[in-house]
């Protein structure tokens, strides 16, 4: 029989009354196992345990504090082949890509074990005499921690680390399509020393055990990682409610190729931004933005070395790309191929349908040329393995070409001019800028975020975390 998995409420796990088949897109009959679907009383529970945790914990010792999420990023570490592999089979992207991820979600823990002991704060002098000025961080509450499906380890890991070493409890409600892996941290946290509440899980679907968090009356803050539609509903309900909140959202990134560029390196630059981990990344490159003089060349050496890349089964050995990760991502891949041909853009290579030894989600990556800023494909976000490519005269051009969009969350350029690649990380409008590197994989102990459409609120991820997960104290002492 498969395995249920059930929710972590107040330190209890409880049973759902329905549960949902997680099941491999590498593989269709391969299931993961079953996971419980919380209903409206198992959410209000939870955060009712999170509230009663929240006195003790936000005033107890940094030092366990510090010692639970150490054994946490400890035990990561040490199962991170077997944590690797239950993520690249619940969610696609490559066993190597898989194990990686284990290992940042285990190093972001122990990252943040530290942070519970660097939390420092500010005294100054007052502009009245004989008065003491001391600023201090104190958490926020309870947080409510809304995960998507691509990054199933390190976004919760990123998520309720910071959240958890300031000193909030949580409430973690991952994507439904991937809570395999949240559910194997919620079970680590579990033994953590961790105390009963400060941690709940509660899987289901957004619409309705996410709905119901966003709008909870005990709910303090959200950080929330998802696509632009349901990231500005969550804000409204926030406004709303006023609570803080933080979201991270989609990306339509910038990868300039000028004339200059090490060929070679650029495309594999590319190759990587757009294709690896099947595209679904938020800061996957979906715009190749090449300058005329190293235009046909470029476009040459991607065909050759996309035709040498291997989609297949994400546990095979040899894979380069795993499947979509569901069969609605895949239709909307699908249909962006058929959206860039009828604006009128050429596709000239990939963007069908594989069959595989097992039946799974598979399609070979895209790559339209002759297309103009204003198409669909190129100002709307695809997440899947689809690039376009806009061909302009010359830096200059590029550099307006990548900033021509509502999204702002990385951005690239491949040179070797000095002079470019310092005008560019200035100019472009974007939260990261990468130089002659992917516009994709980021460091765990540095801010990740962006800007316009792409990210609303303070930056996730390294000492930078703790602007969302604390909040400013002013005190006035009279001598
Ligand atoms: N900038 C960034 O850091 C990142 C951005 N993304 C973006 O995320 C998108 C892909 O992820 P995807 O999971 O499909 O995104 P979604 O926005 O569909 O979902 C994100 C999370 O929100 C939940 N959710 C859905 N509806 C509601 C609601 N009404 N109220 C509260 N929560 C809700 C989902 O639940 P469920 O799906 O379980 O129903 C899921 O847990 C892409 O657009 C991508 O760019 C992804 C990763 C990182
Ligand atoms: O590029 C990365 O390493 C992180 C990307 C990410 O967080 C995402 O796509 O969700």
């Amino acid at each position: 029989m498969t395995k249920q998995h059930e929710n972590l409420i107040g330190g209890e796990w409880v049973a759902g009354n329905a549960y949902t088949k997680n099941i491999s897109p590498s593989n269709l009959s391969d299931v993961i196992g079953e996971y419980a679907q919380a209903d409206a009383a198992q959410l209000d529970a939870a955060v009712q345990a999170a509230r009663a945790a929240f006195p003790a914990w936000s005033t107890g010792g940094i030092q366990a504090r510090h010692d639970a999420l150490d054994k946490i990023g400890t035990e990561i570490l040490a199962r991170r082949e077997e944590l690797g592999r239950l993520l690249a089979r619940e969610e696609g992207k490559t066993l190597a890509d898989g194990i990686g991820e284990a290992v940042r979600a285990g190093n972001i823990f122990k990252f943040f074990a530290g942070e519970c002991l660097r939390l420092a704060g500010e005294t100054l002098p007052s502009v009245r005499p004989g008065i003491g000025v001391e600023v201090t961080r104190e958490p926020v509450g309870v947080v409510g921690i809304i995960t998507p499906w691509n990054f199933p380890i390190a976004i919760p890991a990123w998520k309720v680390a910071p959240a958890l070493a300031y000193g909030n409890c949580v409430v973690l409600k991952p994507a439904d399509l991937v809570p395999g892996c949240s559910w194997a941290i919620a079970e680590i946290i579990s033994r953590s020393g961790i105390p009963a509440g400060v941690f709940n899980l509660v899987m289901g679907r957004g619409s309705v055990v996410g709905e119901r968090l966003i709008n909870h009356p005990g709910i303090d803050a959200i950080s929330f990682t998802g696509s632009q539609s349901v990231g500005a509903r969550v804000a409204q309900a926030c406004a709303q409610n006023l609570k803080k909140v933080q979201l991270e959202m989609g990306g339509k990134n910038p990868q300039v190729v000028l004339d200059d560029a090490d060929l070679k390196q650029a495309v594999e630059i590319c190759v990587q931004s757009a294709f690896f981990q099947t595209g679904q990344r938020c800061t996957a490159s979906s715009r190749l933005i090449v300058t005329d003089g190293i235009y046909t060349k470029f476009i040459e050496a991607m065909k050759e070395r996309m035709a040498a890349l291997k989609v297949d089964d994400a546990l095979k050995a040899g894979t380069d790309i795993g499947p979509v990760s569901s069969q609605s991502q895949l239709e909307q891949d699908m249909s962006y191929i058929e959206i860039g041909q009828s604006e009128g853009a050429t596709l000239v290579i990939g963007g069908d349908r594989l069959k595989r030894e097992t039946e799974g989600f598979y399609m070979a990556p895209a790559l339209f040329t002759d297309t103009t800023a204003a198409m669909r494909i190129n100002r709307e976000e695809i997440f899947g393995p689809v690039a376009s490519v806009i061909r302009v005269k010359d830096y200059e051009a590029a550099l307006a070409a990548a900033n021509d969009t509502t999204f702002g969350l990385s951005a690239g350029i491949a040179t070797t001019s000095l002079k470019h690649a310092a005008h560019f990380k200035r100019h472009c409008q974007s939260g990261m800028v990468m130089v002659n590197l992917p516009t994709a994989g980021v460091d765990y102990h540095v801010p990740f975020g962006g800007r316009k459409g792409s990210s609303y609120g303070p930056r996730e991820q390294g000492r930078y975390a703790q602007e969302f997960f604390t909040t400013v104290k002013t005190a006035y002492t009279l001598a």
